[in-house]
């Protein structure tokens, strides 16, 4: 190309925001020391029967980083997979990137809760272990899982706080360093971190949140990367019938690049130094949102000004709690 040409190229072309682009295993850092893959395969709601195919499918094209959680009932089927592509020599466990996460009635029971990840999954230990949400939960209620009143809403622990469970998963970690490598939390808020970094010994490696253009939630990404929190990005493309494959500014930014929607919206969070969790069963969408690519400052600009009249948060658990979250503020406060 002529040089005066390209010059003039470069300079109405936006720069990227991330060069070199990024790929679907580009290790980001972490506060441990470890690194945490780009793009991890989300298992919520993916139902029995059709998960072990899902996660045998993504590792064999490329996947390492695989999130799972005790309370998504299918971390047997997930552990079944795990266990087919290491034994196939498709993968050694060392090269995955594997998360669980306790559940609300294990507060107290941290140690159990971890063990029974670790026996579903087949795998002597997790990578990272977070805390599912900052909400105890009654451990002796009438649910294992999702104990409720006669009422019909949920049986919240007030016997203990989300900062001693924190405590509790410091002193796992600690006691335990064989079986999880990092601890964490989920869906924390500003409010929520600042009471727990009060107290704690260990920053949390991870805060996985709810993250897309219709939710950017820049105050508590902000405060994260201050404090040196790596986020997670989940519900990415805005979870089961999201709307966002039909927002029109993700679809220009799509045509743009000659990628699906789909892409774009994972791809957000790589701009935002963030890593992203897609959930999918059907092997041609896990092949899809591995194509992950660079979005430059206008991109970014055009998937900014989709919450510019509002934010929609798809995953807020009826617990009947505050959370802290500025878009949600019924329920009560457990920020302690
Ligand atoms: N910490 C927490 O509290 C939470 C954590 N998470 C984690 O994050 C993961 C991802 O979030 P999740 O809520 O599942 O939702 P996602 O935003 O990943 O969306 C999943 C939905 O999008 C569909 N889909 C996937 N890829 C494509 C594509 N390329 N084109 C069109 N449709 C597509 C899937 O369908 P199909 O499967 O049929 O292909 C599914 O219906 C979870 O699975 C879980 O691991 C999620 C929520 C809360
Ligand atoms: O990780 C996914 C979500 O947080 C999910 O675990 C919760 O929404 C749960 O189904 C609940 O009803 O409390």
């Amino acid at each position: 190309m002529n040089p005066a040409l390209s010059k003039f190229m470069l300079a109405r072309t936006p720069k990227s925001i991330l060069d070199p682009a990024p790929t679907m295993n580009t290790a980001i850092p972490l506060n441990t020391g470890a690194t945490i893959p780009a793009l991890g395969l989300g298992t919520w709601q993916s139902a029995p029967g059709e998960v072990k195919a899902a996660v045998i499918h993504a590792i064999e094209a490329g996947y390492r980083h695989i999130d799972c959680a005790f309370c998504y009932q299918n971390e047997d089927e997930v552990g079944e997979a795990l266990a087919d592509v290491i034994e196939r020599g498709i993968v050694k466990r060392e090269d995955l990137f594997i998360t669980s996460k306790l559940w609300c009635t294990f507060h107290t029971r941290v140690e159990e809760g971890l063990q029974k990840s670790l026996d579903l999954l087949k795998t002597p230990y997790v990578d990272l272990y977070l805390m599912h949400w900052p909400v105890p939960m009654n451990p002796n209620g009438n649910h294992p899982l999702f104990p409720k009143h006669p009422d019909g809403s949920r049986d919240i622990d007030h016997s203990t706080t989300h900062v001693q469970t924190w405590k509790n998963l410091e002193s796992l970690i600690k006691s335990s360093p064989s079986k999880v490598k990092a601890i964490g939390v989920a869906n924390y808020s500003v409010k929520y971190l600042e009471k727990l970094l009060a107290q704690a010994t260990i920053v949390p490696a991870v805060n996985q949140i709810e993250n897309h253009p219709l939710l950017p939630q820049q105050e508590v990404v902000d405060l994260c990367k201050a404090k040196g929190i790596h986020i997670t990005a989940y519900s990415p493309l805005g979870s089961t019938g999201s709307p966002l494959f039909k927002d029109e500014k993700v679809n220009e930014v799509a045509k743009k690049h000659s990628v699906g929607p789909g892409v774009v919206l994972l791809s957000y969070h790589l701009a935002r130094s963030s890593s992203v969790l897609a959930k999918s069963v059907t092997p041609s969408r896990i092949d899809e949102n591995r194509k992950l690519i660079s979005l430059d400052a206008d991109d970014m600009s055009s998937l900014e000004a989709i919450s510019k009249d509002g934010v929609t948060r798809f995953v807020y658990p009826p617990f009947g709690v505050n959370c802290g979250f500025p878009d949600k503020t019924e329920g009560l406060d457990l920020s302690g």
